[in-house]
This record gives C-alpha cells, sequence and structure tokens, in this order.
C-alpha cells in the first residue's frame, strides 16, 4: 500500500485524558479537515464491528482473574489486525488524516511492559498486524499511573473496565514500558504534562496537531 494520508497516535496510562481531549479537538480540527479526519480507537474502531466485538470481551470486568496473558494479547493483536486492514489502510491510502486513541504501543507498554510478557515478543506478534505501519507521531499524556486510576476511580466510576482493576504495580510497569518506548523514540513520540488543568493539556494537544498537520498560523491556532 502507498501511504499518503497522516496517522497520529494517542498514548498513555488510565485517566491520562486522552477521551477528554479528543473530544474537546475534534470540533476544532473539523473546520480543516472536514471529511477528511478519520477519529477512531483501540480496542476496536470506527466503523469496525468484529474489533468492537473483541473489545467487549478484553475489556469485560466479569473475566478479571481468568484471562490467559497472552490470550489477552492476541486478542488485542487481532482487534489491531481487523482495525489496520478495514480502517486504518484504506483511509491513509485515500489521504485522509487518522487519529487513534491508543494502537500497538498500548500493548508494547500493558501486554510487554505491565503483563512481563516481553516487549520483543509484543512486538513480533504485532507485527503480523500491523505489517510495518507506525503512527507518523504518537501524542503520549504523560501522568502518575495512581493520578490517572483516582481520576477514573472518582469520575468515571459506571465505566471500569478489567483492566483498571489491575493492581498499581501493573501500571507503573506499564508507565515504566511507555516511558522506555518514548526514550527509545524521541523523534516519533510527543510528551505532554498531562497533570496540568485539562485546558491546558487541550491547548498543549492542539499546539502539536497544528505543527504535524500543518495548519495554517492563524492567531487563534497560537
Ligand atoms: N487534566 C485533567 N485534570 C483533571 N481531570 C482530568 C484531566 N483530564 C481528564 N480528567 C478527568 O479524568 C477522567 C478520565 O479522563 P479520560 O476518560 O479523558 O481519560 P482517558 O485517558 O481516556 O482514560 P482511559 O484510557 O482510562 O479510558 C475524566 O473524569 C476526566 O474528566
Ligand atoms: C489497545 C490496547 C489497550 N489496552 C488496554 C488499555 C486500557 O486499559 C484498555 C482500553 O481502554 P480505554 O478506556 O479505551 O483506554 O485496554 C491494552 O492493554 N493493550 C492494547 O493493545
Amino acid at each position: 500500500m502507498q501511504k499518503k494520508g497522516i496517522f497520529i497516535s494517542f498514548e498513555g496510562p488510565e485517566g491520562a485524558g486522552k477521551t477528554s481531549v479528543l473530544k474537546a479537538i475534534l470540533p476544532r480540527l473539523q473546520p480543516y479537515l472536514q471529511e477528511q479526519l478519520v477519529l477512531t480507537r483501540e480496542p476496536g474502531g470506527k466503523e469496525n464491528a468484529i474489533a468492537e466485538r473483541i473489545r467487549d470481551v478484553v475489556l469485560d470486568p466479569a473475566y478479571i482473574g481468568m484471562m490467559d496473558p497472552w490470550t489477552e494479547a492476541l486478542l488485542y493483536a487481532a482487534s489491531r489486525r481487523q482495525h489496520v486492514e478495514s480502517t486504518i489502510k484504506p483511509a491513509l491510502a485515500a489521504g485522509k488524516v487518522v487519529i487513534s486513541d491508543r494502537y500497538v504501543d498500548s500493548s508494547i507498554a500493558y501486554q510487554g511492559g505491565g503483563r512481563g510478557l516481553g516487549i520483543d515478543n509484543i512486538a513480533k506478534i504485532n507485527d503480523y498486524a500491523i505489517q510495518g505501519l507506525y503512527p507518523d507521531r504518537t501524542i503520549y499524556l504523560d501522568l502518575d499511573p495512581q493520578v490517572g486510576l483516582d481520576r477514573i476511580m472518582t469520575h468515571r466510576k459506571n465505566e471500569i473496565n478489567r483492566l483498571d482493576l489491575d493492581g498499581i504495580d501493573f501500571h507503573r510497569r506499564v508507565s515504566a514500558a511507555y516511558h522506555e518506548l518514548a526514550a527509545q523514540q524521541p523523534n516519533r513520540f510527543v510528551m505532554i504534562d498531562a497533570s496540568q488543568p485539562l485546558e491546558q493539556v487541550i491547548n498543549d494537544v492542539w499546539l502539536t496537531l497544528v505543527d504535524v498537520l500543518d495548519l495554517p498560523e492563524s492567531e487563534e491556532n497560537l
């Protein structure tokens, strides 16, 4: 496939603010990109019934303590393969801007680092899913994992998924793996301090997008 579009992923620990930031950014981007913008997520994906069904299984709190870690890793990779093939690749081939709330770095950090399955092993199984398709830029919302977990336990109690309920040690290993990835690929990762007030985080993300997408430098965009 000849990739023509731009691919941006958002990553971070639980409760870092990815969903809140993307919700705020969407109406600001739409006037520039209109139907060229594809906002999607993992596990799952925009208009991707198969990947969304896998999401339901892998995140279901009913399976706490029951899901084998490799089954978990393979389910995320299977959902990603479907997402890449039927959502991401066609959009990029059509020259669109694809923004994904989580992508392969989540697997490297959560299953490779958090579950201890090994970063190289998880990268290897994900080769089948992504076939070399890495994001052009990855916006990492950086937050102490305990602060993120406290946020979701306080404000989002009715939407807690299976991994949110893993212990703090798991989430600290996830965070360490993300930091290792970001240190290895400083040109791809943009680190944003997600402990700031939400408006400031949104602004920092917006300025990054203005740069990456080469949006016109109006006063509002600076
Ligand atoms: N900068 C911030 N300061 C304080 N609260 C925040 C901030 N950003 C987000 N929140 C709050 O934290 C909670 C989690 O935010 P959000 O759902 O956007 O995070 P997320 O990164 O998408 O989390 P997850 O990956 O777990 O789904 C929400 O209640 C949100 O209002
Ligand atoms: C893609 C992906 C995700 N995860 C984890 C990270 C979160 O705990 C959930 C997704 O929930 P969100 O509220 O939509 O962020 O799944 C993972 O462990 N591995 C992955 O590849």
